[in-house]
């Protein structure tokens, strides 16, 4: 198998953009993210959740850590994809949120599968900010084996479009949304 294999050939990111420039008040390299919202499936503290965690990195990367178990099984003894693009849902967005520190959604994921993740391995994701247009925000990760500079097993590629704080009243609910105003204050400067 090849190290390189790649099955992403169309232009990425796929329209003009400019510079991802990080927010002044990023968090810096080696800044261990906190949990964004205790209740997210990614990295809050839900039983059966992710548990993911992320490190601010070296030229404004985010490094995320996704260790399968058998409750992530999707073929006998192998993550499931839909949790894997889950995962990599989880680092690219701690990326664009906590880098650039705009409220955003994915609005796009795309994910090649390149090697099987089987139960018991870790995969280290690293996700960076590809540039902006407008609300538009290009982001992509990696997703290597058992180390940091092990063989790519996954690969992603998604859009986030910002949006106002009124996208998660509106369509969420108010509850939760109070939850993460009182456990989150600071996030983005909320404004009750
Ligand atoms: C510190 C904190 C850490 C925070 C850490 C956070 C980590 C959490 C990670 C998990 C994140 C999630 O799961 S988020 C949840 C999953 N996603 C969602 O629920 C999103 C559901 N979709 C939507 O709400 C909507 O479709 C939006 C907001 C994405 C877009 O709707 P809109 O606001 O009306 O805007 P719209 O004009 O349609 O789109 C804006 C521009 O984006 C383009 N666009 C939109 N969708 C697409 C698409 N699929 N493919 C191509 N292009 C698209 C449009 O063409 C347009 O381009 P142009 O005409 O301007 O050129």
């Amino acid at each position: 198998m090849s190290e390189e294999r790649p099955r992403q050939r169309t232009p990425w990111p796929p329209v003009p953009t400019e510079p991802p420039t990080p927010h002044a008040q990023a968090p810096g390299p080696g800044t261990k993210l906190q949990v964004h919202y205790d209740e997210c499936f990614g990295c809050g503290e839900l039983d059966g959740g992710l548990h993911m965690r992320s490190t601010v990195g070296e030229h404004a990367h985010v490094h995320a850590e996704f260790t399968v178990t058998e409750a992530h099984q999707g073929a006998p003894g192998l993550a499931h994809g839909g949790l894997l693009a889950c995962a990599f849902d989880e680092a690219l967005g701690s990326a664009v949120g906590n880098l650039l520190q705009r409220p955003a959604v994915t609005g796009k994921l795309e994910t090649d599968f390149l090697r099987p993740v089987p139960v018991g391995s870790t995969l280290f994701i690293t996700a960076k900010l590809d540039g902006t247009a407008g609300r538009k925000i290009y982001a992509s990760a990696d997703g290597r084996l058992d180390s940091a500079d092990g063989p790519i097993a996954v690969r992603a590629r998604a859009l986030f479009v910002e949006v106002a704080f009124e996208h998660f009243t509106s369509h969420g609910y108010a509850d939760a949304m109070e939850r993460f105003r009182r456990t989150r204050p600071q996030t983005w400067d909320i404004n009750p």
